[in-house]
């Protein structure tokens, strides 16, 4: 007898060893990053999610809170071929179901093969294959789940500012659809003040802030489930800059005309291979995605595709200041090629732009 099922949509059951107790559910991918899984178990791109991790040892160098991107664990539940015992502790602690010894490979494969797919997991001294069948029956797809940015959006509005007490000339209105931390502070470290929004943020909420950036985040879910979001975009584009990163630049194309579809399995990983067009350059990069940009509408250019599979990774319209990446250019974990999309963000900016002359002169 086991204490770990893992019960997949195509139907089988997979034992492993019980870490942390409990029942969940959601839609099983996984990440072939070998570094940074404090960052990815509080991204939370990943809610109602269950992260497999394909890198065999999880849990290496400890748990440390500096590397969070969040407050919480966000997957609904952690497997890999090892957890160490201070990562379940952390799991435990969290109330998320972690489940280890588990052959990974087959795992990893199935969904690269068919897709992501729901699942559902029961793990505990008592429980049963059918539990975790149980799970699964209940476990809805990702798109059916349309209030997703309620679950990790701020409530209301806070503002991080680049120096206390005293006001950037550059304000960032942050549309927070499940923001990774790192991203508010790569905008922070380069002097911006962040407003984080809700990600049901109103027009008049925004145009109060009279913001010189309308930034889309990160997060999870299908980017058709946010509307509210989708009309931001739609009504400030073209009188203030806007820019977006994951979700946010799908969200940025569906407003502008374009659209998005799921991919087979995603890219979830910190080695992915971009290449700029424009320069031919390519560069490493890291992702957490489930759909994509198939059509990205007469208004914006792609800019950077993706080298695996041509998938539109850049967007851009220079004229109306738009500008967007489907990676994780904040580099939170992976390397750091990309970070100067912020500054390129910011360049957007009518200070950005002043900083640009004076640096030309
Ligand atoms: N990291 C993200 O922003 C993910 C975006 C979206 N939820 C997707 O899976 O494609």
């Amino acid at each position: 007898m086991s204490d770990a099922y893992i019960a997949l949509a195509d139907g089988r059951v997979l034992e492993g060893r019980g870490r942390a107790p409990g029942r969940t559910r959601g839609e099983l991918v996984f990440t072939t990053a070998y570094t940074g899984y404090e960052e990815s178990l509080t991204d939370p791109s990943y809610e109602e999610q269950v992260l497999t991790f394909s890198y065999p040892l999880i849990g290496n160098y400890g748990v440390r809170t500096e590397r969070m991107e969040s407050e919480r664990v966000h997957p609904t539940a952690a497997i890999a071929r090892e957890l160490t015992d201070e990562v379940v502790e952390w799991l435990a602690d969290e109330g998320v179901p972690a489940i280890d010894h588990v052959d990974t490979r087959e795992l990893v494969t199935s969904v690269r093969e068919e897709g992501a797919m729901r699942c559902g997991i029961a793990v505990g001294d008592d429980v049963t294959p059918e539990d975790a069948r149980e799970e699964l029956e209940a476990c809805e797809g990702m798109s059916d789940h349309v209030d997703i940015g309620k679950q990790v959006s701020v409530d209301r509005a806070r503002v991080v500012r680049a120096e206390s007490g005293s006001e950037s000339d550059t304000q960032v209105a942050l549309v927070d659809c499940g923001v990774k931390g790192s991203i508010v502070d790569s905008l922070v470290e380069r002097g911006a003040d962040v407003h984080v929004l809700p990600y049901d943020a109103s027009i008049e909420d925004v145009a109060s802030l009279d913001p010189d950036v309308l930034f889309v985040s990160n997060g999870p879910g299908d980017p058709a489930n946010f509307e509210a979001a989708r009309a931001l975009v739609e009504y400030f584009v073209g009188d203030v800059p806007v820019a977006g990163i994951c979700l946010g630049q799908q969200i940025v194309a569906r407003a502008l005309g374009g659209d998005t579809e799921k991919m087979t399995f995603g890219h979830r990983g910190v080695n992915q291979p971009v290449r700029d067009l424009e320069s031919g350059q390519v560069v490493m990069t890291t992702q957490n995605h489930g759909y994509s940009v198939a059509e990205p509408g007469p208004k914006l250019t792609v800019t950077q595709v993706n080298v695996n599979d041509d998938t539109a990774e850049g967007l851009e319209n220079e004229e109306l200041d738009v500008l967007t990446r489907q990676y994780h250019p904040e580099a939170n974990p992976g390397p750091e090629d990309t970070l100067g999309f912020f500054d390129d963000v910011l360049a957007m900016t009518d200070a950005g732009a002043r900083r640009t002359v004076v640096a030309d002169d």
